[in-house]
């Protein structure tokens, strides 16, 4: 790291109170909540921070529900790298527990993002936080990826599906989304990810602390690779042990539908969230829309039809399940003309015959009932699936 980076702690934007920055807004409103700072739940920390006596905190890669993502140099070991600094309390050791069974258990973990090291740190009032620290990547690629040409789009949706297909042979179901991509070397720092865009936590929080714009919203295009990684397994278990109590699910528009009603199926979740981005990946948009439970449930029935039947009565998730999800004389099955004339408009260039082939993929995948739904092995080999991956020469 060169002297000029370890000292640039990046911009403060300052708020006027009558009028606020648009800048502050944006960081206000992509970083972690400031109420879960104040009340323990994530750790404070600031740019420019020493943590654990080793890692020099230079940027701020991401955030997820359960944790906030910082870059940081390595100083024993003279490399940069990441530091997920996991929510206060016992679900970082899962993560970490899993990680390590996953380097027992899985072949080529070539593709996967593992963690290098770990290390705890004392939070508000002695909790406690883990830390897992992970070679650095790029911002999560539903951040970016749906941006670049189609070609490295469906090169993405195939790495995905084979490193997927790695972990189900080892018996472990992923459970969340896949993440970042770039493998490029990272002597670049702020010329690239951009300057830390920061704002001064207020002193009511136990520790200095800045909330930080993350890297996915400033950093330069170029920098992207179209290799992918899969991370974040946080939700994942492996199925021939007794699934631990993990706090959590897929987030919500990646969800399989019998998730919400209670059934915890293994592998086949794993595909259903896999065919969401496959289509998002295919169509450059997602499927349906939706932010929260109902609202997402509703607008996914009104393009895949009706719920099964023995579903109705069993949705958890308040408020509570609309009947007409389940009704169903609604829509007969997979409304795959309502979909066929969305990819027309979407990809006008696409040929009847690829987009007939799109359309049998996600047939399979997004079947509603887990037991029918095609597995990672069998799309491998679908012959529909193969057409899409050598048209776009994979
Ligand atoms: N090793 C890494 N290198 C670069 N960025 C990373 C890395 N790990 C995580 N990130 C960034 O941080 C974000 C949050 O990470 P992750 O999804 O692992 O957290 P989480 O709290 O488990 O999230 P979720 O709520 O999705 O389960 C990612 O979307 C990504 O942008």
């Amino acid at each position: 790291m060169s002297l000029q980076d370890a000292n640039d702690y990046g911009d403060f934007i300052d708020s006027d109170d009558d009028e606020r920055a648009p800048e502050f807004c944006e960081i206000e409103e992509s970083a972690e909540p400031i109420q879960q700072y104040k009340k323990g739940t994530f750790y404070p920390v600031y740019i420019g921070e020493v943590l654990h006596g080793n890692y020099h905190v230079i940027h701020k890669l991401g955030r997820g529900g359960f944790s906030s993502v910082w870059m940081a140099h390595d100083i024993a070991n003279h490399r940069d790298v990441a530091l997920k600094i996991i929510v206060s309390g016992n679900s970082g050791d899962h993560e970490y527990n899993i990680h390590q069974q996953i380097i027992r258990d899985v072949k080529d973990t070539s593709s996967l993002l593992l963690c290098l090291n770990v290390f705890h740190l004392e939070g508000y009032q002695c909790r406690r936080h883990t830390v897992l620290v992970l070679p650095v990547q790029g911002p999560s690629f539903q951040m970016c990826l749906y941006k670049r040409p189609i070609a490295a789009r469906m090169s993405a949706a195939w790495q995905l599906l084979r490193t997927l297909k790695k972990l189900h042979d080892a018996k472990i179901v992923h459970g969340a989304t896949a993440t970042p991509l770039d493998d490029r070397k990272l002597n670049v720092k702020h010329q690239y990810l951009g300057r830390p865009q920061k704002i001064m936590l207020p002193n009511t929080i136990w520790k200095r602390a800045d909330l930080v714009l993350p890297i996915a919203e400033t950093i330069s295009e170029n920098l992207l690779q179209d290799t992918i990684y899969l991370a974040d397994f946080g939700l994942s278990f492996k199925t021939d042990q007794p699934v631990p109590d993990i706090k959590g699910f897929p987030p919500g528009l990646y969800r399989a539908p019998e998730l919400w009603h209670g059934i915890k199926c293994d592998y086949a979740r794993d595909i259903w969230s896999y065919m969401f981005i496959f289509t998002h990946l295919y169509l450059g948009v997602r499927p349906w829309l939706g932010n929260g439970s109902s609202t997402v449930l509703a607008n996914m029935v009104k393009i895949l039809g009706p719920l099964p039947q023995q579903r109705m009565g069993h949705y958890e998730h308040p408020p509570s399940g609309d009947v007409s999800w389940y009704c169903q004389s609604r829509v007969p099955d997979l409304r795959l003309e309502a979909l066929d004339a969305k990819i027309q408009r979407l990809r006008p260039e696409v040929s009847e015959i690829e987009r007939s082939h799109f359309l049998s993929v996600i047939a399979k995948g997004f079947c509603y009932l887990p037991e029918n739904r095609i597995t990672a092995g069998e799309l491998l080999d679908d012959e529909s699936f193969r057409a899409l991956m050598e048209h776009y020469q994979l």
